[in-house]
């Protein structure tokens, strides 16, 4: 006799709702990734889900003042699936009961009546590495945690604070089972374990414990509703020992609330990570709750490491058990299988000789960009070991911006190349004392689910400060292999700007004028790159230094002029430093249908322990652009100073190397 609800029976549709619970902490990170891969999978089977973000936690408490508001129950109960991440955090830890995110967790579990919660233990052969025991005792570990879910300590009364005879304050819990809350998790189990390897497991403390006495009594009692099933009965405290003496013993283990919480985080490491368990939780009726079963990590939040494998899997399942939609479930069970093939590991499963990667939660769906920019030929563009590349500029607000693609870009500490991309502001309009603040999106086109998706940023720009931080998009590695965003080797990229500040003087707001968008294409040479190098010596350097900038003579490359500027003392942007720029000679007609993108290196060459001073950028040659380079290209003081060679007497070497990677052109 099944005992809960399965909906693998439910008659199939096509379209379902879905609650998603994001929660706290790392929460809504792992949520982000499991809704686009649910998206994804179900899309690709035909099946519709409609996704619907309600607050839970920590969330709920912020934004309206409890941890599970009414509309949110309501919306969960009215649904097909429940996807919920995690909720709690330190900002909470000493609120009263009620006011808890944890309570908020504890209600909706009720409220939705899913008493049956199964966690399933399954060692990946591609993680046997990262499992903190050995190969032999790990390797090949599946089990199945099946925990009474709505009865026992965490909801039994009385419960409290209060004072002993002594006079001194108490805590008090109960720990109460009856026999019906018993009879049905032991159903579910004996189910479960039928349709697995036939062994059922029972954990309690019967030794001690009056509701372990009973828990046990009636688990025996059920066990004669299913003579093919093996039934043993184990003490919590050597259960604990067991899992991680010979995990293998066990196939399915039934246990109270407490008991589960605690074996199933322990259980949880035999796999390497708790990062990699799910939950599916179910009831006699109504839709299940599916979860990892981690909490909100604040130790890691917001730090792009979570793993998000848990709250994927139990995407999977909610598709399986919760809908019905087994097609779906196994997209994406392969799609993690291959993910770990591939050698991808986030930092709590990584090990040797994998690849590290942050969790892509950064990758959230982002508005359509205001720019758009698509590099043809990629793999031509990692050819040209070029650090980075900048778009031509495009105008918002009364500014000028590019875009800035960093394709190999690395982390402090992490030897992971990432795709990186930065807004840049033309500084040379920005006043002295002027900041502008731009909150803004950068983004990837994602082509399988038709979405931007990216991060949110925000930097303060000034005329001495041009350039954003890079954001981390994508590991390399996954991009070149994705199908998801690198398309006939193309890929696009993107940036909106949603907000702009500016704090002047005369402090104003400016409205960001959201016009048509701007597109370019980048079309990278795919080989034989026009190359050109100019060396300019400056033999009256002391004489010069007097003037505010003087020039090189003119040098051709790639069909255009160029000469180099040196600014002496600094220009306007600079801080105590030589300034150096690449301009082109205004004899230059350049068309207005395609700019050439090049590559530069600008160097100051050390004449007496050949330690040069190199600095590469790219660019893109357009009607009206005039010059490209560094305000504090080197320190006035370490140029002048004759130990480091690079002025000797009133002698300085500039060089310029030139490679003219593609074009580009508006789209
Ligand atoms: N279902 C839920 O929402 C649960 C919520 N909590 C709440 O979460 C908060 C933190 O509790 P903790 O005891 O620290 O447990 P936790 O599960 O949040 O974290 C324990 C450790 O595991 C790591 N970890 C957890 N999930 C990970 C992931 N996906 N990828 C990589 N590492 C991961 C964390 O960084 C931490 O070092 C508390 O407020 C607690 O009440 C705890 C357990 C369950
Ligand atoms: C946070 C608690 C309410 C529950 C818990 O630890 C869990 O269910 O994993």
């Amino acid at each position: 006799m099944a005992t809960f609800r399965c909906s693998a029976s439910a008659p199939a549709r096509s379209s379902y709702s879905i609650t998603l619970l994001p929660g706290d902490g790392i929460g809504p990170e792992v949520v982000d990734v499991a809704k686009n891969v649910l998206f994804v999978a179900g899309a690709k089977e035909g099946v519709e889900l409609r996704f619907q973000e309600m607050l839970m936690g920590g969330a709920a408490l912020e934004a309206v003042g409890v941890p599970l508001p009414d509309e949110t129950l309501a919306a969960a109960r009215a649904s097909d699936g429940i996807l919920l991440g995690a909720i709690g955090g330190y900002k909470w830890d000493t609120n009263e009961k009620h006011l808890k995110p944890e309570t908020g967790l504890l209600d909706i579990r009720a409220g939705l009546g899913v008493f049956a919660n199964l966690r399933p233990v399954t060692v990946f052969p591609q993680l046997v590495d990262a499992s903190p025991l050995k190969k032999d005792i790990a390797e090949g570990v599946d089990i199945m945690v099946v925990r009474e879910l709505t009865g026992g300590i965490y909801f039994g009364r009385p419960r409290g604070f209060g004072t002993n005879d002594n006079g001194e304050e108490t805590g008090f819990n109960t720990e109460i089972y009856s026999v019906s809350e018993i009879d049905r998790i032991a159903r579910v189990a004996f189910e479960v374990a039928r349709k697995r390897g036939g062994k059922l497991c029972s954990v309690d403390k019967a030794n001690v414990l009056e509701a372990s006495m009973l828990w046990r009594k009636r688990v025996t009692a059920i066990a004669s509703e299913f003579p093919d099933v093996e039934l043993s009965h184990m003490y919590v405290d050597n259960a604990a020992m067991q899992l991680v003496r010979n995990p293998k013993q066990f196939d399915t283990i039934v246990t109270n609330n407490i008991f589960g919480d605690i074996l199933s985080d322990e259980a949880s490491m035999i796999t390497g990570s708790i990062g990699m368990l799910s939950s599916a939780s179910v009831g006699e009726s109504g839709p299940g709750l599916f979860e990892p079963i981690h909490g909100s990590a604040p130790d890691i939040a917001g730090q792009d490491k979570a793993n998000p494998i848990a709250t994927i899997l139990s995407g999977a399942i909610l598709l399986k058990y919760g809908l019905g939609a087994e097609n779906a479930a196994k997209r994406i069970e392969t799609a993690v299988e291959q993910t770990l093939d591939n050698g991808f590991r986030t930092g709590d499963i990584y090990s040797h000789g994998t690849t590290l990667v942050g969790s892509p939660p950064r990758l959230g769906k982002t508005y359509v960009p205001d720019f758009k920019w698509k590099i043809h030929d990629f793999s031509a563009l990692l050819e040209t070991k070029a650090t980075s590349a900048k778009s031509a500029p495009f105008d918002l607000s009364g500014y000028k911006w590019y875009l800035q693609v960093s394709p190999m870009h690395k982390k402090n500490n992490d030897e992971t190349p990432y795709v990186a991309l930065a807004l840049i502001l033309w500084p040379y309009k920005l006043e002295q004392g002027h900041t502008v603040h731009a909150v803004f999106e950068v983004s990837i086109y994602n082509h399988s689910n038709q979405m931007y998706c990216g991060c949110k940023a925000d930097y303060n720009f000034d005329f001495k400060n041009s350039y954003s931080k890079k954001e981390c998009l994508i590991p390399l590695q996954e991009l070149l292999k994705s199908s998801s965003f690198l398309v006939d080797d193309s890929c696009v990229f993107g940036v909106e700007i949603l907000k702009i500040d500016v704090s002047s003087p005369e402090k104003k707001e400016v409205v960001v004028q959201h016009k048509a968008t701007t597109v370019q294409n980048f079309f990278v040479q795919k080989k034989g790159f026009v190359e050109g190098t100019y060396t300019w010596t400056v033999n009256n350097f002391h004489e010069l230094e007097l003037k505010n900038f003087f020039r090189s003579p003119t040098f051709e490359v790639g069909g255009h002029k160029w000469y180099i500027r040196m600014y002496p003392r600094g220009d306007r942007c600079s801080t105590d430093c030589l300034s150096l720029h690449l301009c082109l000679d205004a004899s230059n007609d350049v068309p207005h249908e395609s700019k050439n993108v090049a590559k530069m290196t600008l160097s100051i060459q050390g004449q007496k322990n050949g330690k040069h001073v190199n600095l590469t950028t790219g660019l893109v040659v357009f009607p009206g652009s005039w010059g490209w380079g560094w305000p504090n290209f080197i320190p006035l003081k370490i140029f002048k100073d004759p130990s480091e060679g690079y002025l000797v007497e009133s002698n300085c070497i500039v060089k310029a190397d030139l490679t003219i990677v593609g074009s580009s052109n508006d789209g």
